[in-house]
């Protein structure tokens, strides 16, 4: 009889949902339900489909793709997802969601539900880094009232994304025999702080490059191509690739690293600029050796005709030029010609300053009794490179007395001679050295020859001297 009783069957209704509900979430049943659901909505919608390919028709790199996949990665129903990849992130143990092959993510917009599927191509799946394309699955219904603004959203949450410095780096190499670029995480921890060099230099090349960054205007309205070379040269072991790395991390900027040896041709060399991407660091390492040395297929004009390749349109953008050389005496000229390059930074052996720098950084210790002694080698023309001495440090880095005894007898028998003449003027403390950073070309090279114009080009003597200062002066700095 109680069954049929209206207020026992209310409360028998809800129990019995109450019950169900927290069954479906206890278990992830609810999960299944919504997919159910979601399939039988979708019989009541017709979709429509945008394909976002990696690579463009010219296979460049379609900047879209860029943004879209760094957009999606961010999102935090990649985390709900039936399956996803985890992988180390670039920080110390990071670990980071990455999308899979035929992984379908929603998101939501403006009260629309749209999804995206990553297709990875099946012919080239022994390249997994090629051929990938992001395809958006939107209503047809929403389509006029959210694809532009959705596509939007999407640009600027990606540039917020990198400006924040999150857009995880790439190392792109030419090993691929098809003569593409192969790209594998940059990882490289190195930073301008990890960097053993004289402060004042350090935050010239910074404050340079924050310019470089900011320009875009000023050097478009000169009709000038905005890009940037640097020549870093000096002896083996002295920082130059981690220069390179502290750079790329600086500027959030992509690395292109040309292994001359592998490139056949002239052609082939010239082929690879056009498909490098904006904001990214162009590097050939060792390019004396092989220009000297002739180890590559690649003649000199071919090498030059590349160094002026960054003039053409194509790649006119954001592009940064590294070289590095170990001696720039035996280089062609022409090689090194105003224009070409438009810095020179010299890596030298470790004197007595960069030596303290280092145990700073890797035993901790800004003074110790051990350091006269140092110092007096160093004073009568001993060295050895940064390397070596970070190898010393590092083998004895439990015991800083230990570290540095063992940096004093190997400089006493390995470094004897080694530094002559160099103490005193490895970071351009003097008007000798200002020269080595002294602009050789590009914006800077029309009637910029000297230290002083250097400083006043970078607004050192603005506020002492307003009225010398041209109007270039004022714009590089911006
Ligand atoms: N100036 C420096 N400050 C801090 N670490 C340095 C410096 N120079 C070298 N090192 C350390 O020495 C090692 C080798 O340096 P790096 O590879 O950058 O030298 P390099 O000049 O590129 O040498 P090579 O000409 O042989 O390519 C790195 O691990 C780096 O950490
Ligand atoms: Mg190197």
């Amino acid at each position: 009889m109680i069954l049929y009783n209206p207020i026992f069957l209310i409360i028998l209704i809800i129990f019995v949902f109450f019950l169900i509900r927290v069954i479906a979430y206890k278990t992830g049943l609810i999960y299944l339900v919504k997919r159910w659901w979601r399939i039988f909505e979708d019989c009541f919608h017709v979709y429509q489909f945008y394909r976002v390919p990696e690579l463009n028709e010219s296979t460049q790199e379609n900047q879209l793709y860029r943004k879209v996949s760094l957009y999606l990665h961010s999102l935090s129903s990649i985390e709900d997802s039936d399956f996803t990849n985890l992988v180390a992130g670039k920080k110390l143990n990071d670990i980071v969601l990455c999308l899979n092959p035929k992984q379908t993510i929603e998101d939501d917009f403006l009260g629309a539900r749209v999804f995206w599927l990553n297709e990875v191509d099946e012919k080239s799946e022994s390249n997994p880094n090629r051929n990938r394309t992001l395809i958006l699955k939107i209503r047809k219904a929403d389509k006029r009232r959210i694809l532009r603004p959705y596509l939007q959203h999407i640009h600027t949450v990606a540039d917020e994304i990198e400006q924040r410095g999150k857009r995880d780096l790439k190392l792109f190499t030419n090993v691929d025999p098809n003569g593409r670029w192969r790209p594998v995480p940059f990882t490289h921890p190195s930073t301008f702080d990890t960097i053993a060099m004289e402060d004042d230099l350090k935050n010239k090349i910074k404050s340079d490059l924050e310019s470089f960054l900011r320009a875009k205007q000023y050097y478009h309205r000169l009709g000038r191509v905005w890009k940037r070379s640097f020549l870093l040269y000096g002896p083996s072991g002295t920082g130059k690739s981690s220069f390179i790395a502290a750079m790329a991390n600086f500027l959030s900027y992509d690395v292109y690293d040309i292994d001359l040896s592998k490139v056949p041709s002239d052609s082939d060399l010239k082929f690879l600029l056009p498909q490098t991407t904006p904001k990214s660091i162009i590097v050939i390492e060792d390019l004396d050796r092989f220009l000297v040395e002739r180890l590559t297929a690649v003649s000199l004009s071919g090498v030059l005709n590349f160094m002026d390749g960054i003039l053409n349109s194509c790649c006119a953008e954001e592009r940064v030029m590294v070289f590095t050389m170990n001696n720039k005496d035996n280089v062609n000229p022409s090689v090194l010609r105003p224009g070409r390059i438009d810095f020179h930074i010299h890596f030298p052996l470790c004197d007595f300053s960069a030596f303290k720098a280092l145990a700073n950084s890797y035993l901790g210790v800004k003074e110790h009794k051990l350091f006269p002694q140092v110092q007096e080698i160093f004073h009568n023309g001993a060295s050895l490179s940064p390397a070596e001495i970070c190898e010393l440090m590092i083998a004895n880095r439990n015991s800083p007395s230990r570290a540095i005894k063992s940096v004093i007898s190997a400089l006493q028998t390995d470094g004897e001679g080694r530094g002559n003449g160099k103490i005193g003027r490895q970071f351009g403390s003097n008007a000798e050295d200002l020269d080595e950073l002294e602009p050789h070309g590009g914006l800077c090279s029309e009637g910029f020859q000297t230290g002083k114009d250097f400083r006043k080009l970078y607004g050192f003597l603005r506020l002492k001297n307003n009225k010398k200062s041209g109007s270039l002066d004022a714009a590089a700095v911006q």
